[in-house]
């Protein structure tokens, strides 16, 4: 069986899902499209193989009978709108992150999906499906070098699109360090502290860069650094540190080249680039998931979870304060 994929919103991301679902990977096609931007979805609708709908409202997408399964990848606060109507219509939806922009949107979605009894929605937190963050968890999980005390995270961009705003450094960006350090230490975040070092002189009105301090209730600390303006590539960067060894992400692309006493390692352009392999596999799962009624990938928990704590991060970005993070009860839905 193919699973019917409509996308909502065909910026950036969504034309490079659109690609890798129907050209890269198995068992899915795009049947239908829409943007707020209407010409441009009619434009992408054309291109895709096999034809497309470009209907004028995500809300007439998910009510399409010829649409399975929905994508969202429209702005974040655009967010919750569509992936509660995908749960009212009993639609897998996979949302980009973040699920939603502040932790009460997330628990309106937490309660519907609660209240419809399964699972339908999947967060694109990639970087759980990256190779290297997947080795780096193996070593941890091995026990190989002893209890984490540290991570450090580090989370560069060469430049941000002119709607990029002060406090998404944190709902934007940091989101995905916030996400993987729960993942990879396999525990929960309790407080967070934000500080704000020298300015970047070409982020404008950005806080740009930040340093974000995340305490775990395990008592690990984990120290990201978000610098959304660096110019020289799009680098990302992981070490955690145990109590006898530490474990890091690999360094750049596949050669290393050293030459006239120089040595010059691959930094790539964008996410795109960074995570390609990772999108990849993230979809191909969540396709196989939703033909074969398997189980999804980070989940409306995982997203509220980020929105907590970056709602915390963001009182602490204005107040200087160290802000308390409390999830409350998880649900048993996703136990
Ligand atoms: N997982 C990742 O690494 C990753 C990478 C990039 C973007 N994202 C996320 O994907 C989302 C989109 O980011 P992008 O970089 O593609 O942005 P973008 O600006 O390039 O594209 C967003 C598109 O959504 C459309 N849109 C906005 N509001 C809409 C609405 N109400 N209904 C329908 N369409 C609407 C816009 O017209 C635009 O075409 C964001 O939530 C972003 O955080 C995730
Ligand atoms: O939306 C993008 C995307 O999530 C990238 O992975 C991240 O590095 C950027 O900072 C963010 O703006």
């Amino acid at each position: 069986m193919t699973v019917n994929v409509g996308v909502i919103g065909v910026g950036m991301i969504g034309k490079d899902h659109i690609r890798r679902l129907t050209t890269v990977l198995a068992g899915a096609a795009v049947t239908a499209v829409t943007d707020v931007n209407l010409d441009e979805a009619k434009r992408v609708a054309g291109s895709v193989p096999g034809g497309a709908t470009a209907h004028g409202t995500g809300q007439e997408l998910i009510d399409d009978r010829a649409v399975d399964a929905v994508v969202v990848c429209s702005w974040g606060p655009t967010h919750e709108e569509y992936v509660l109507a995908a749960i009212a219509a009993s639609k897998p939806v996979f949302c980009e992150k973040p699920l939603a922009t502040t932790q009460a949107a997330c628990r309106r979605i937490i309660d519907a999906e609660v209240a419809f009894g399964r699972r339908l929605v999947q967060v694109g937190y990639m970087r759980r499906y990256d190779a290297a963050y997947r080795a780096l968890k193996a070593v941890i999980d091995s026990g190989d070098i002893g209890t984490p005390t540290m991570l450090h995270s580090t989370h560069r961009n060469p430049s941000v699109p002119g709607h990029y705003t002060r406090e998404m450094a944190i709902t934007d960006t940091a989101v995905h360090d916030i996400d993987v350090s729960r993942w990879l230490l396999g525990d929960e975040i309790i407080g967070v502290r934000v500080f704000k070092p020298r300015k970047n002189s070409l982020g404008g009105e950005l806080e740009d860069p930040l340093f974000i301090l995340l305490e775990m209730a395990g008592g690990a600390l984990v120290d990201i650094e978000t610098n959304v303006n660096i110019r020289y590539g799009y680098d990302i960067r992981g070490e955690v540190v145990g109590e006898t060894g530490t474990a890091s992400l690999g360094a750049g692309g596949p050669v290393t080249l050293r030459r006239n006493n120089l040595v010059a390692d691959e930094v790539p352009a964008d996410w795109r680039e960074r995570f390609i392999g990772a999108y990849d596999v993230e979809f191909q799962e969540w396709i196989d998931a939703v033909r074969d009624g398997g189980t999804f990938g980070p989940s409306s928990w995982d997203g509220y979870a980020a929105a907590v704590v970056s709602d915390a991060a963001v009182e602490a970005l204005h107040s200087g304060e160290r802000v308390a993070v409390d999830l409350g009860d998880q649900p048993d839905l996703y136990a």
